[in-house]
């Protein structure tokens, strides 16, 4: 990669003579697929915006003109132009590159939520900023066609057109697709506007006739004659953006450097708000990719990158979900699914093949997707809403008024939920349990294994007076684990008749809780060990058992904040219950990207981090050995 490696920074490229850039993309695109393949990653996103990415570092002068990255998961071309292309071997590892845009890595980095169609209000803040400080340099935003699907983009867009003095830029990167081809009206606009001739393609005509036939003759008539048209069609006010009074370039062809460049010039001269529609193809130059009628690899493991083969997944969490809803959506007609634009990776493709009329993928619109399941509800029907975790943080206002005041039948399924890590800070699935702690009526499970996924699933559809959430993490489910006992909806996984120590375990934390209840055994301190199952509500059938110990521990792969162990703490307070409450759980802290084994080291939360703390705890515990149990346990009874 002789080119990509002379360059130390986007003013290097500005230097390069235009004819070594076909090269130079060739060199990117070679090193995506050597170094993903080694690493995992999306490939399929970033095959997609070479070019327009080299034209971008060469009209725009980054980092002084910021060039926001909508999503951020297609940043990695920017990166290897921004002086990290040696990086890319420890893409998404510990101490490596991140696979999102990292103001910590570069000041060409703005923007490192994942959270998608957020650039355009970063953009129209940002631009805000320079007016005010009477600053005049463009504000650069890099939007999907996906990411043009979420509410935030239209609200920003809203205010952008709304000042014609402002330099925004928005480079609409259309691909047609978010994992998906991208649905509903904004895809449509989209499509109807890639059909239209646009000026830089007429510019690229009388470029190609005259090196055809430099003499003036019927080349250069048909060349100017295409100007013509094309400035007539291209400036003629029709389409979503023009509508809107903002200033619209393209289509045009966002494979094609000199042609990106072109526009990006031009709209870059208009000094105002403008939009660039680029349209790209995800994966674009790696057939395996390219061709891919899924998700053109939005994203991938590791894979032979001769072949674009990859190992077979082990069966995960997401496909025991999607499995078993396939056999509720069976016997209940009243069932039906929505995504938000993620119809494979949340796993509703298998019942959108069995039941397409009842499966809606509402584009990347998770609030919408919520009320729209409560309006769903309202009309007599039960909505399955399958997300992950941390894109729930966006429709929490929805989940709270628009669902849970009107006690609507909603099932929220959470895949995801708990550490993912290598994504990075924004993608942990950490906050669920602690913003739905606060919502009155929500009923919460956290499966353990696939039977009480299965479990969990048929409890929620049959409820009808309010939401319930189901939440499980990335990967694959353990080896089934069966309960000793069930009390309620509390399963004792493990018991142990000192008495010592309730050890609380909430779903992906149970095989980890019951080696390091053998482990505190070993210590001489008894430790039982619980499943709820259903966190929230707080079972009293829990309340109960606690009150018979001298120590309740909880462990979950959640924030500690308003986790299950706070709530559970409030609720004994509540029955008068006062044996001591240990909470253990992911701290109030972003997380570095990493693996998910690593992040949840670093939070404390192994099987000799919880036997550790168990017996410093219980240590310090010696004069409650004192306190009668009876006197707790009848002060729980009245
Ligand atoms: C709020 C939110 N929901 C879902 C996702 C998951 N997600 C990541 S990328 C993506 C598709 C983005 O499509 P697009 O904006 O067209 O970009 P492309 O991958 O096509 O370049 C989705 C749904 C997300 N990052 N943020
Ligand atoms: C940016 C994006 O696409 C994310 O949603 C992320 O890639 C999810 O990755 P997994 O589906 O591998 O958890
Ligand atoms: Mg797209």
């Amino acid at each position: 990669m002789p080119l990509l490696r002379s360059l130390r920074g986007p003013e290097d490229l500005r230097a390069l003579p235009p004819e070594q850039l076909p090269a130079l993309a060739a060199e990117i695109r070679d090193a995506l697929v050597a170094s993903v393949a080694k690493t995992g990653g999306h490939l399929g996103p970033n095959l997609g915006c070479v070019e327009l990415t080299i034209a971008l570092h060469r009209v725009f002068e980054s980092p002084r003109e910021p060039i926001v990255f909508d999503t951020g998961h297609q940043s990695y071309v920017h990166k290897m132009l921004t002086g990290r292309v040696e990086e890319f071997e420890r893409l998404r590892q510990r101490g490596g590159l991140s696979g999102y845009p990292s103001r910590a890595e570069s000041e060409h980095d703005w923007v490192e939520n994942s959270h998608a169609s957020t650039s355009l209000s970063y953009a129209d803040g940002l631009a805000k900023a320079f007016a005010i400080r009477g600053d005049e340099r463009p504000v650069v935003a890099v939007v999907g066609d996906g990411a043009l699907t979420g509410g935030m983009a239209w609200e920003a867009l809203n205010n952008i057109a709304a000042a014609q003095d402002r330099p925004v830029v928005i480079v609409v990167n259309d691909n047609g697709r978010s994992y998906s081809p991208t649905i509903g009206g904004v895809a449509d606009a989209l499509a109807t506007l890639r059909l239209r001739p646009g000026y830089e393609n007429a510019l690229l005509q009388v470029r190609q006739a005259l090196h055809k036939a430099p003499v003036v003759g019927s080349a250069l008539y048909d060349a100017l004659h295409a100007i013509k048209k094309g400035l007539k069609d291209v400036l003629s006010p029709q389409g979503m953006f023009e509508d809107l009074g903002m200033k619209y370039v393209g289509p045009v062809d966002g494979h094609d450097i000199e042609v990106m460049e072109s526009a990006l010039r031009r709209a870059r001269s208009f000094g105002g708000p403008v939009i660039v529609h680029a349209v790209t193809t995800k994966g674009f130059g790696y057939p395996p990719a390219e061709t891919d009628q899924i998700d053109a690899w939005h994203a991938t493991g590791v894979f032979d990158p001769d072949s674009g083969t990859s190992a077979a997944a082990a069966r995960d969490w997401t496909t025991a979900f999607s499995d078993e809803l396939v056999r509720i959506g069976a016997e209940r007609s009243d069932v039906v699914a929505i995504t938000a634009a993620m119809l494979h990776p949340t796993g509703l493709a298998a019942f959108a093949e069995r039941f397409p009329e009842r499966t809606f993928d509402v584009g990347i619109a998770e609030q919408h997707a919520l009320t729209s399941a409560a309006g769903l509800a309202m009309g007599g029907l039960h909505p399955v809403v399958a997300v992950y975790s941390t894109f729930l943080n966006r429709a929490f206002d929805q989940l709270l008024m628009d669902v849970a005041l009107h006690r609507q039948p909603v099932t929220v399924v959470l895949d995801r939920a708990g550490v993912t890590g290598t994504d990075g800070a924004s993608h942990n699935g950490m906050w669920d349990m602690s913003i739905l702690s606060v919502v009155p009526g929500i009923r919460l499970a956290a499966p353990r294994d696939e039977p009480t996924l299965r479990e969990a699933l048929r409890e929620s559809v049959a409820v009808t007076d309010g939401p319930t959430v189901v939440r499980f993490p990335k990967g694959a489910p353990p080896v089934d684990i069966p309960a000793l006992e069930r009390r309620g909806p509390v399963d004792v996984l493990r018991r142990d008749e000192r008495r010592d120590v309730l050890l609380v375990a909430v779903g992906s934390m149970v095989p980890m809780c019951l080696a390091a209840a053998e482990r505190a055994a070993d210590h001489g301190i008894g430790v039982t060990v619980v499943d709820p199952r259903w966190v929230l509500p707080v079972a009293g059938e829990l309340l109960d058992l606690a009150a018979g110990y001298r120590l309740v521990v909880t462990v979950e792969d959640g924030g500690r904040a308003g986790g299950v162990g706070t709530t559970l703490t409030q609720a004994l307070q509540d029955r008068g219950v006062d044996v001591p409450v240990r909470a253990m759980g992911l701290p109030q802290q972003f997380f570095d990207h990493g693996s998910r084994g690593q992040v949840l080291a670093d939070a404390g939360l192994t099987e000799q981090d919880v036997a550790r703390r168990i017996a410093e705890w219980t240590s310090r515990l010696a004069e409650y050995r004192e306190t009668a149990v009876a006197e707790r346990v009848d002060g729980a009874q009245q």
